[in-house]
């Protein structure tokens, strides 16, 4: 006697082999989204497993299975923290307030507003505790955060790396010698005692030509910060240049909209940042937003951002211009871009 006449046993077989795999996918979902689980191995094979594992659960889900959990964290359209796809690192006063600010107007970016300083100052306190520090993203989302001092912290490439081989890693550079100054003027607007920007940049050891001294201070931090061929041979002995974009601060001031194009390129992001989204104030002197996610009129970035400069001797700034040569170029050599630096 028959017990199922209209079943045929090869249609019970294809039956029972999906169930299997349904639940070999269900086992595994269940067991990936555990978020307390959260150990350096773990998130590494998470990362990397994730754009595949939700396929058969989306599938099932169409067919009507419902994954209670599962559903939760990787279905549903509800938010949860993840730890960075993407780290601006850097350099320090070269704009890389500018282009978190600027990338923030895409819809597929979510930033943490302040710098979290995670990979140089708290990074004893564990992954749970940075990935708390982040926005809630959906699935498909990239996750953000700057820290500009990460370019100049030496275990920084390793502990990125240990987070996320595949993070995608972007520093803005620009021309040391303005960017030497802006540090300078930072300090100086919270220090007005602080000696002239030539008196601390240049050594009083040899005068030279015009009472100038000629051998500059390659330890004062400001000036030694300029030297971008160093901590770039150190992020590149971790990450393939590939993994690396680095962006001309002159041309984030110049054209932000090209810049960013190249941007949102890199981080594999419909180009949805253009044109429209800027206009150049005059009375600051730097592109603007006509309107963000957080204002919908036009704004500039805050008044610690594009600061007043102080006039620098000629002939002072023209001793730096000649210490960072040699640099630069190694710089543009090691980045096969040649960033065009007086
Ligand atoms: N759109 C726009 N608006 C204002 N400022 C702009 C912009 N784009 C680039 N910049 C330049 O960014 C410089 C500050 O750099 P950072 O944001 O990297 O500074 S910090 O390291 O976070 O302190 C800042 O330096 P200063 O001019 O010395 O203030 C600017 O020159």
């Amino acid at each position: 006697m028959k017990c199922f006449p209209a079943i045929s046993k090869r249609t019970m077989f294809i039956y029972f082999t999906l169930l299997f795999l349904l639940y070999l996918f269900y086992a595994l979902n269940t067991c990936l989204v555990d978020e307390k689980k959260l150990t350096q191995k773990y998130l590494f094979i998470k990362r990397h497993i994730s754009n595949y594992k939700n396929v058969p659960v989306r599938f099932a889900s169409l067919l009507g299975f419902h994954f209670g959990e599962v559903n939760k964290y990787r279905i549903s359209p509800v938010p949860i923290k993840r730890l960075p796809d993407a780290l601006i690192i850097g350099v320090k006063k070269c704009g890389t307030r500018a282009l978190l600010e600027f990338l923030r107007l895409h819809p597929d970016v979510r930033a943490a507003g302040s710098e979290v300083h995670f990979f140089d100052k708290y990074y004893h306190k564990g992954f749970e505790w940075y990935r708390n520090k982040m926005p809630p993203t959906l699935e498909g989302q990239i996750t953000m955060e700057k820290t500009p001092s990460y370019w100049v912290t030496r275990s920084a490439p390793r502990r990125v790396y240990a987070m996320n081989p595949s993070v995608k890693l972007l520093a803005v550079v620009r021309d040391p010698v303005t960017r030497a100054i802006s540090d300078y003027t930072q300090s100086a607007s919270k220090r007005p005692t602080l000696p002239r920007f030539e008196d601390l940049a240049l050594v009083n050891s040899t005068v030279g030509w015009g009472g100038i001294p000629s051998v500059v201070d390659a330890t004062w931090p400001p000036v030694r910060l300029g030297i971008y061929a160093r901590p770039l041979r150190r992020w590149l002995r971790r990450f393939p240049r590939t993994r690396l974009l680095l962006i001309s601060g002159e041309r984030l001031v110049a054209d932000p909209a090209a810049e960013m194009a190249r941007v949102q390129e890199f981080l594999g992001l419909k180009r949805v940042i253009t044109e429209k989204h800027f206009y150049f104030n005059s009375t600051k002197g730097f592109p603007c937003l006509l309107k963000s996610e957080s204002r919908s009129t036009p704004h500039c970035l805050g008044k610690t951002k594009g600061r007043n400069h102080p006039h620098i001797d000629p002939t002072a700034l023209e001793r730096l211009r000649d210490f960072y040569r040699p640099f630069n170029e190694r710089f543009y050599q090691m980045s096969g871009i040649n960033f065009g630096w007086p």
